[in-house]
């Protein structure tokens, strides 16, 4: 039994899905592929401009997410633009909502890449969170791995961090990937020392992701996209969630051997 659960992110099939307007390649049939071979969540970032996740599609995910009680809905994106009213919505309709991803986004961003910055955003994010959690959802903050960022997200109320893992990824295989890592450790140590869960993401691989979780401790989700939706295209769904599985179930036996 992995400790760490691996949260699909779709939203590289929305985008080929929004090349045509012939509703192919399936979110909901995407979905069912990776929870049916083991995904234990799925991720979605509903973007302002739509130009991958579209704003029907969150409810349509977590109509779908009802039959599978045991798994995680996970989403993710700007709290002061679109994500508290997708997710507002979501709870209106009783529909399930496990986690939301604060992530400091600006409009139209190609892609996330940095966290949000302590001291500064404190003070605006404490009522969003604690809207989420009258909510009854977990808020995990997207941040840097930065080791002193960690106390502060505890102390504005989050229950979990999402480390960005982009830093890490483009060191693989350079000599600079072990200070990355090392660096991704003492920011989770430091989380975890807070009282916050860990969560992981961006730029994983099934090349990176097992030296990751090996190295950096007490990683509850990673959530991956990109390098997921790739591999499927030529292994499809169930080979690809079962190898990403495989990975982080290899991590694990390497801690009971280490
Ligand atoms: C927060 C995060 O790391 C992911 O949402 C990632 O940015 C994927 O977003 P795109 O698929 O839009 O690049
Ligand atoms: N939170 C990160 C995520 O959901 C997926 O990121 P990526 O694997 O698409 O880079």
């Amino acid at each position: 039994m992995n400790t760490t659960v691996l949260s699909v992110n779709l939203n590289k099939v929305a985008t080929v899905r929004n090349t045509r307007h012939l509703g192919i390649p399936s979110l909901t049939r995407a979905a069912t592929l990776c929870l049916q071979a083991g995904a234990n969540g799925i991720t979605v970032h509903p973007r302002p401009d739509e130009r991958h996740i579209r704003g029907s599609d969150v409810p349509e995910l977590a109509r779908l997410l009802q039959a599978w009680p045991d798994r995680e809905y996970n989403i993710e994106g700007n709290p002061f633009h679109n994500l508290m009213d997708v997710v507002g919505s979501l709870v209106a309709q009783k529909l399930p909502v496990h986690q939301v991803t604060f992530v400091p986004d600006g409009q139209g961003q190609f892609t996330s890449d940095h966290g949000w910055s302590f001291p500064q955003d404190a003070q605006r994010l404490k009522p969003l969170i604690e809207q989420a959690h009258a909510w009854g959802v977990r808020v995990s903050l997207f941040m840097d791995a930065e080791t002193a960022s960690m106390a502060a997200a505890k102390a504005v109320g989050a229950n979990r961090v999402e480390l960005y893992t982009e830093p890490y990824a483009a060191a693989w295989g350079t000599p600079e990937v072990a200070a990355q890592l090392a660096r991704f450790a003492s920011a989770a140590q430091a989380a975890l020392a807070a009282g916050l869960g860990v969560n992981a993401g961006h730029d994983l691989n099934r090349d990176n992701l097992t030296v990751f979780l090996n190295q950096v401790p007490g990683v509850s989700e990673v959530s991956i996209g990109h390098a997921l939706i790739a591999d499927a295209l030529e292994l499809g769904y169930e080979a690809t969630i079962k190898d990403y599985l495989r990975c982080i179930a290899q991590a694990e036996q390497l801690h009971m051997v280490g």
